[in-house]
């Protein structure tokens, strides 16, 4: 028998059904990979081993009993930003210290209920500010991918990079993730997973720790497109709780996939060459347009105009909501508080100690672009400028195109610490320059692995779609995963 964790969601499911093995069998095997793993890779900052084989018996229980759901008996990894009942939540910030919620964010229910087993919560960027999930509390996570003949530790991206490391190296069978700017897609490239956000609305924020509430979006990080399809099913919903989680049917997205390309339209948009983006990027990004001409799609040339505003668009509109939501840790309700002499000097005392820098950074560029006299000059600006983004899409998707083509990153998977990111945020910020204008204008995309570049590093290409038409995006990306083969890292921790 193959090792069990090896298998796919997909794969588990057939041999689950088939009683090859059971899910406390599966979910032993999980536990044991991160046990062996964890110390290296630094993916998990909480494993519940009691909750999982619990979870496991009374997945086994209800299979007996003839009740199965979608996902059941399977093991997957929570990113830190979802609320779990009585678990470990700290959105990997030290100013939640402690917090357990009494709740559980809607998408995990959704994943419960339909039967998945939680293996633990996964590390992140502290508050999902970040793009190599260095910024977390609980240190860096390592990428299980290295560079050939290389020991370099390097990053898995951010800021669901404990959810995308977990999933390339076998540690879950698929891991939940959010994207505000590009926090599922961008880890997703750079460790050889499937990741997709899928439209504004179609996931339930509730429970999910707020970032920027008008472009958070939780999605799936998963070993192949079938399986993100599947995930995805399972964590959309309505929910009365979240009124802007949107009343539309969930298609079965698997059901899409293996479709024919033929009679559809893909955008290529010029703006995403950018300068300085590597040759290999390039390239790969043709060899993706001539496997989408292969599988008989219509390829054409667009313009989406206001793309080079999204970056610094996003980079005030984020941090404005981020500085309002984040005003809620205050030392008293949740988590860490400092003593003061006065309420105010403990308010003051507990943000000092418990937001690391990047946050401190965004509540204060948040603040300033809110403030009495910059607002319009800013803040105004920046939801003007979204508008337009939003319409250079609009454009396209009316002249008939069905969904947008790019690469997923300017780059493979960079270093740990590395020096030239470390000294200049914005560098750091431009790992989202292909990813923000697809939150600023609330659509769905997802990155694919399409190859590996000169160093032997995954690459992905991104597919943009038509608001709540993720089962195109789907059956776009599996016709680019058939072509590009899927990509798992040499096992070296
Ligand atoms: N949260 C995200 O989507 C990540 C993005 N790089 C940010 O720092 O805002």
């Amino acid at each position: 028998m193959t090792e069990l964790t090896s298998l796919t969601i997909a794969e588990a499911r057939e041999k689950l059904k088939a009683k090859e093995f059971t899910s406390v069998e599966l979910t032993k095997a999980y536990l044991d990979a991160i046990d062996a793993a964890n110390g290296v890779l630094n993916a998990y900052i909480a494993v519940t081993p009691e909750k999982a084989l619990e979870m496991a018996k009374a997945s086994d229980a209800r299979r007996a009993a003839g009740k199965i759901g979608a996902l059941e008996g399977i093991p997957l990894g929570i990113k830190d930003l979802f609320a779990t009942r009585d678990v470990h939540t700290q959105a990997c910030s030290h100013i939640l210290d402690g917090f357990q919620p009494k709740y559980e964010s809607t998408v995990s229910q959704n994943l419960w209920d339909d039967g998945a087993v939680m293996l633990g919560k996964l590390n992140m960027d502290e508050f999902a500010m970040g793009s190599s999930n260095e910024t977390s509390h609980y240190g860096a996570v390592i990428n299980p991918w290295r560079a050939k003949g290389s020991n370099q530790q390097l990053v898995p991206g951010g800021s669901s990079g404990g959810s995308a490391a977990a999933v390339a190296a076998h540690l879950c069978a698929g891991a939940t993730a959010t994207d505000t700017g590009g926090s599922i897609r961008q880890p997703a490239a750079f460790t050889g997973t499937v990741g997709i956000k899928p439209t504004y609305g179609r996931c339930s924020r509730w429970g999910i720790v707020a970032f920027a509430s008008s472009l958070d979006q939780a999605g799936p990080i998963a070993r192949d497109v079938r399986d993100a399809a599947i995930m995805l099913k399972s964590m959309a919903s309505v929910d009365l709780k979240d009124t802007t989680s949107v009343d539309l049917p969930v298609p079965d997205y698997e059901a899409s996939l293996g479709q024919s390309l033929k009679g559809m339209k893909i955008g290529i948009p010029k703006e995403y060459r950018v300068d300085g983006m590597p040759e290999e990027i390039e390239a790969l990004w043709s060899q993706g347009i001539d496997w989408l001409k292969d599988a008989g799609a219509e390829i054409v040339d667009i313009t989406l105009p206001h793309t080079k505003y999204a970056l610094p668009a996003y980079y005030i509109v984020a941090p404005a909501e981020a500085s309002s939501n984040l005003a809620r840790y205050d030392g008293v309700r949740y988590g860490l508080r400092v003593d003061g002499k006065d309420i105010i000097d403990m308010y003051e005392k507990t943000r000092a100690a418990g937001f690391g820098q990047e946050v401190k950074r965004r509540i204060m560029i948040g603040t300033y672009v809110l403030s009495a006299g910059y607002y319009d000059a800013y803040y105004l600006r920046a939801q003007k400028v979204r508008t337009l983004i939003k319409r250079d899409f609009e454009q396209v998707f009316e002249a008939g195109v069905d969904a947008i083509l790019t690469p997923a990153t300017p780059s493979s998977a960079f270093g740990v610490a590395d020096e030239n990111l470390a000294s200049d945020p914005v560098k750091m910020y431009l790992n989202d320059i292909f990813t923000v204008t697809v939150n600023m204008a609330g659509l769905p995309g997802i990155a694919v692995p399409a190859g590996l570049d000169h160093k032997g590093l995954p690459l992905g290409l991104q597919l943009i779609g038509r608001p709540f038409e993720e089962e195109t995006l789907f059956r776009t990306a599996h016709v680019i995963e058939q072509a590009a083969g899927k990509y798992t890292p040499a096992q070296w921790w």
